[in-house]
């Protein structure tokens, strides 16, 4: 066992570990950051090149804690002297008389977000290559962009180590000993700790059930899209074509989204909100692809410009709650230890902003969010009782 007893150990380095090691260290904690697999590895929900940031909610809460993000993400961006974010808009569409398009376009303009209602007439001058479905509004989020996701991670996990941050790859942690210094086992060490903030993405309750607790999570594989351009340049980031959600559709109950084309010259990326259950450690033999077709038959109807058969296939995760809001809370048991999960296939645009509030759950500050969102004992299920 290491001699030397760190102020937190962090398990998990995707975004929402790597952000809350990076404020520790910053703010003079000495802090490790555990990760089971070598760095960087595409077997989480962080990695990829592109990520929607968006104020466009349907709560107020996200909206707030998203000015606070945003804020962040400039901080981190002129810190590492790296492009993380690109302004491109986020057009919002979905029924006029539906139960989400009319609660995202009342929220944004309550909280005077920079916000362009489109009339039907004038849709296609402003989106050329989009059908706008018939009974739905359409309106641009205009702050909204892409982050750089895969430059983003690396570049926070570069920062926290400048800061005198130890991160530790390929250390699968295997055990965890609460107590007021508690002890995380690995597969190759054990290290001492006077908080851990667990933060395991689609593991969290592999690694919760060593502390005696279990949450109501579901681990799903997305299947991430890329679809090509009948006509190069028709969806691309540099003609200024903006990320999008299509909220309700006759296709879905649930979003579809895109990001212009960008990382993939002449594939835009296209995906679908949802997908079929997974054990996070056998990813690959979920081969569902009901997804696939739903997605197929919108880009048939609404985006006549893309080939309606993806060319480029790849996978992620999302850790679902039952409400798709965030766990940010204490252990019930420990309260030393910090639990971050359940981000529910939209919490990298929050990742500063979760770095933070973990980060003052963890030090016994008043968090500067209202995380009563987010408690645990929100669920109707009771967590298991402790060890
Ligand atoms: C296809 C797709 C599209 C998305 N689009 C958006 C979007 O446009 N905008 C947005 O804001 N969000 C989006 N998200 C959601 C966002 O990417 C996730 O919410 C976020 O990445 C979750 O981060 P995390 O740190 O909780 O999980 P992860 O990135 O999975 O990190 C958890 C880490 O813990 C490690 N770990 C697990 N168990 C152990 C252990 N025993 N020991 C050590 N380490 C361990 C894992 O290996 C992993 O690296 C998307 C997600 C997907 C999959
Ligand atoms: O979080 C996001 O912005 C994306 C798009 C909408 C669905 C989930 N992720």
């Amino acid at each position: 066992m290491s001699s030397q007893v760190y102020d937190c150990i962090v398990i998990g380095a995707g975004i929402q570990g790597s952000c809350t090691a990076y404020y520790h260290a910053k703010n003079n904690k000495k802090t490790l950051l555990l990760e089971q697999f070598i760095l960087p590895h595409s077997r989480g929900s962080s990695h990829g090149q592109t990520r929607i940031i968006r104020k466009a909610y349907p709560q107020d809460f996200y909206v707030r804690m998203m000015e606070d993000s945003y804020k962040l993400w400039a901080e981190l961006e002129k810190e590492a002297g790296v492009k993380l974010y690109r302004r491109t808009g986020l057009l919002v569409m979905g029924a006029e008389n539906g139960q989400q398009y009319p609660r995202v376009k009342d929220v944004l303009l309550r909280n005077r977000v920079p916000t362009v209602v489109l009339k039907r007439e004038e849709f296609s001058q402003h989106v050329p290559n989009f059908n706008l479905s018939s009974g739905d509004g359409a309106l641009v989020d205009t702050t909204a962009g892409v982050l750089y996701a895969d430059k983003a991670l690396a570049s926070i996990q570069r920062l926290f180590q400048s800061l005198g941050g130890v991160i530790k790859d390929g250390q699968k942690v295997t055990g965890i000993t609460p107590g007021a210094v508690a002890t995380v086992t690995t597969v190759s060490g054990a290290y001492q700790a006077r908080s851990l903030v667990i933060t395991a993405g689609p593991w969290a309750n592999t690694l919760l059930s060593l502390t005696g607790l279990g949450l109501p999570l579901q681990v799903v594989k997305i299947n991430v899209c890329y679809w090509q351009e009948k006509v190069p340049g028709s969806y691309d980031v540099q003609k200024r074509f903006p990320c999008f959600i299509q909220l309700e559709s006759q296709e879905a109950d649930q979003h579809i989204y895109g990001l212009p084309s960008n990382e993939y010259p002449g594939l835009m990326k296209v995906c679908y909100h949802i997908g079929k259950e997974t054990d996070p450690d056998e990813r690959d033999r979920q081969t569902d692809q009901s997804d696939i077709a739903i997605l197929q038959r919108f880009i048939a109807r609404c985006m006549p410009g893309l080939v309606p058969v993806p060319a480029v296939v790849e996978s992620c995760m999302y850790t679902l709650t039952p409400d798709s809001d965030f766990v940010l809370d204490h252990h019930p048991t420990y309260r030393n230890i910090v639990i971050g999960a359940g981000f529910s296939g939209h919490g990298f645009k929050f990742g500063p902003v979760i770095g933070k509030i973990l980060y003052e759950l963890s030090t016994g500050q008043l968090p500067s969010h209202d995380v009563s969102p987010f408690k645990i004992s929100r669920f109707q299920t009771p967590a298991k009782s402790a060890l």
